[in-house]
């Protein structure tokens, strides 16, 4: 009876393919939104964090597909100082190419949010909307801000379980500071994203100011040696692991570039390390997501490749 109700549930029968509802009410998913784009949904959940300890959303993009069995790939998205997970849903554009390439994208927020921290909405640049996708190891930061276990430990498992995909055949993207998470998650966890590309990435977080203010914070003074293990540029001159190759996209006309991003310092320590770099510099561009909707399409494509 129970399940009968559940399967005919009008609002899960409308919800379309690449979606499992049973699982999705056993792990505690809730559906916030869905909307048709590109012949696919473009949705966003929240659930309960374990590893923040808070309530957290993310939107998942379906692309339409032949039946409802078939698994697809994932592309993880990572976003930038300010953003929810809606920033990218309503400006990048993906959907589109998501659609054409048959890739899921999914799009986490960027911090634990609703714990009012004291200090953690004082600043921009700083605690809300700004987790750097590291794990905090100060405090009072170090039992919420975990946004790199988040992502590597409990969304992923999270998405593999409650959507059709191709569990292990996934890449990841990012903007600012999002593009340094991408860089960061792939270079500390070699094999585990198929390849990495990164918009306007801060490339160097331990030498300008987001990154000292954020690492200075979270994980307090540099003189205790845990910044290069949050630093790309640190990172990877001792990558070792299945070839990996940095595809770094930079508009040059960014207000933040170059002393918040510094791409060039990862050009080079990436040459001396042998991994390999594509460097796209763009024009007259700047750091916005019209920049990122210009060249998203280039960066799904690039992944897609890598996903065949
Ligand atoms: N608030 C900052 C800008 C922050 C910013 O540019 N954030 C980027 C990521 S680093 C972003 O994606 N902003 C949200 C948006 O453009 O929708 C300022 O006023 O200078």
């Amino acid at each position: 009876m129970y399940l009968a109700c559940i399967i005919n549930c009008p609002a899960i029968r409308a919800f379309g393919k690449h979606c499992r509802p049973l699982s999705n009410i056993m792990t505690g998913l809730t559906e916030l939104s869905r909307n048709k784009s590109f012949g696919g949904w473009q949705t966003v959940f929240s659930h309960e964090s374990k590893v923040l300890g808070c309530t957290m959303k993310f939107g998942v993009y379906l692309p339409p597909t032949e039946n409802d069995t078939e698994n697809l790939p994932v592309i993880y998205w990572l976003s930038g100082l300010t953003c929810s997970e809606a920033n990218f849903i309503e400006k990048a554009g993906a959907q589109r190419y998501a659609a054409e390439h048959k890739v899921i994208i999914v799009n986490p927020d960027t911090s634990p949010r609703g714990l009012n921290i004291p200090g953690d909405s004082d600043s921009w640049d700083f605690g809300v909307a700004a987790g750097f996708y590291l794990n905090a190891t100060q405090d009072p930061w170090k039992n919420n801000y975990k946004m790199y276990d988040y992502i590597i430990k409990e969304l992923l498992d999270l998405v593999n379980s409650n959507f059709n995909t191709q569990a292990g055949n996934q890449s990841i993207m990012g903007h600012s500071m999002g593009g340094h998470g991408a860089l960061v998650l792939s270079l500390k966890n070699p094999g585990l994203f198929k390849s990495v590309s990164a918009f306007a990435p801060i490339c160097n977080p331990s030498i300008c100011p987001w990154g000292i203010k954020a690492f200075s914070g979270y994980l307090g003074p540099k003189e205790t040696g845990q910044w290069e293990e949050w630093d790309a540029t640190e990172l990877v001159k001792k990558y070792k692991g299945p070839p990996l190759e940095l595809f770094i996209d930079q508009g040059l006309n960014d207000n933040f570039y170059p002393a918040q991003l510094n791409p060039k310092n990862l050009v080079e320590a990436s040459k001396g390390a042998g991994v390999p770099v594509i460097f796209k510099e763009r024009e007259s561009y700047n750091h916005s997501y019209f920049y990122i909707a210009s060249f998203i399409g280039e960066h799904i494509g690039y992944h897609a490749q890598h996903l065949k």
